[in-house]
């Protein structure tokens, strides 16, 4: 694992249909040392997705600095695994082949990364699911693999867009719940953006409220561990800091 600094980080995009440039985001620095789950939650279009995919870089950043354990990003690489909402699993593969490609990618032989695949698909209770095709799982089950398969491939930060918005809300609480414990095993460096005041606190060390390109706040959130729903549905603490973000976000 290891830490994600942004410095001034600012991103312009050339909108074609208005012939403008606009301006998404305006000037972001973040310290998130290694090990930390920091959530991202702001109105739409306020430019969360725009951040991850910088880091990710899949799109060039236009001022400012992303640093990877201290040294600068340049492009796409294996020390950043990302899950985005679309399961985007590969539907000839099985499931332990989609959970093994990274190491796969990594030259790593047969034996071995199937032995990793199946470590990591017992993390997530799919250990009956290794020899299935992802159109014979249901939506959460291909979200859990889908987190599993960024994990197998032991990035040292791990971007999560909006991971379980299209599954449904009881299956989308188990998945917090389980990835709340999977974070707490194995400690990777998290961002994790989200429409989902609840979800961001529930999940976080801390939450980055962003607005218009810039952050507005960020709040930590000191809930001990570990976090399950059962315990927290009910929990002052857990209902102050949501409504403390989600007045932020209101703001924004
Ligand atoms: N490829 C692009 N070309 C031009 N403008 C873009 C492009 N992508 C995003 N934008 C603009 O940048 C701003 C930030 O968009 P972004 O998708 O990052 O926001 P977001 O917070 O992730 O939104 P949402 O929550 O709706 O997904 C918006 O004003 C959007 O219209």
């Amino acid at each position: 694992m290891k830490s994600l600094g942004l410095r001034n980080l600012a991103k312009t995009y050339f909108d074609a249909y208005k012939g403008e440039h606009v301006t998404a985001i305006r000037d972001v620095s973040l310290d998130v040392p290694a090990g930390e789950f920091v959530s991202i939650v702001g109105p739409s279009g306020c430019g969360k997705s725009t951040i991850l995919n910088m880091i990710a870089g899949f799109i060039p950043h236009s001022g400012g600095e992303i640093l990877v354990g201290g040294e600068p990003v340049t492009g796409p690489g294996p020390d950043r695994g990302v899950v985005f909402q679309s399961f985007a699993l590969f539907p000839w593969k099985t499931v332990l082949d989609n959970v093994g490609f990274g190491p796969k990618m990594r030259g790593v032989p047969k034996a071995e990364r199937d032995e990793i695949a199946r470590e990591y698909l017992a993390l997530a209770g799919l250990t009956h699911a290794a020899d299935r095709y992802p159109n014979e799982l249901s939506g959460g089950m291909q979200q859990r693999v889908g987190v599993v398969r960024a994990l197998a491939n032991k990035p040292d930060v791990l971007l999560m867009d909006e991971p379980f918005a299209s599954v449904d809300a009881q299956t989308r609480m188990t998945l917090q719940d389980e990835l709340s414990r999977i974070w707490e095993e194995r400690r990777p460096t998290v961002i994790f953006i989200t429409h989902d005041v609840p979800e961001a606190v529930f999940l976080a060390n801390r939450v980055v409220v962003l607005s218009k390109g810039k952050v507005l706040a960020e709040v930590d959130v000191p809930i001990a561990r570990p976090r399950v729903w059962d315990r927290l549905v009910g929990d002052d603490q857990f209902k102050d800091l949501s409504n403390q973000v989600l007045s932020l976000v209101r703001s924004a």
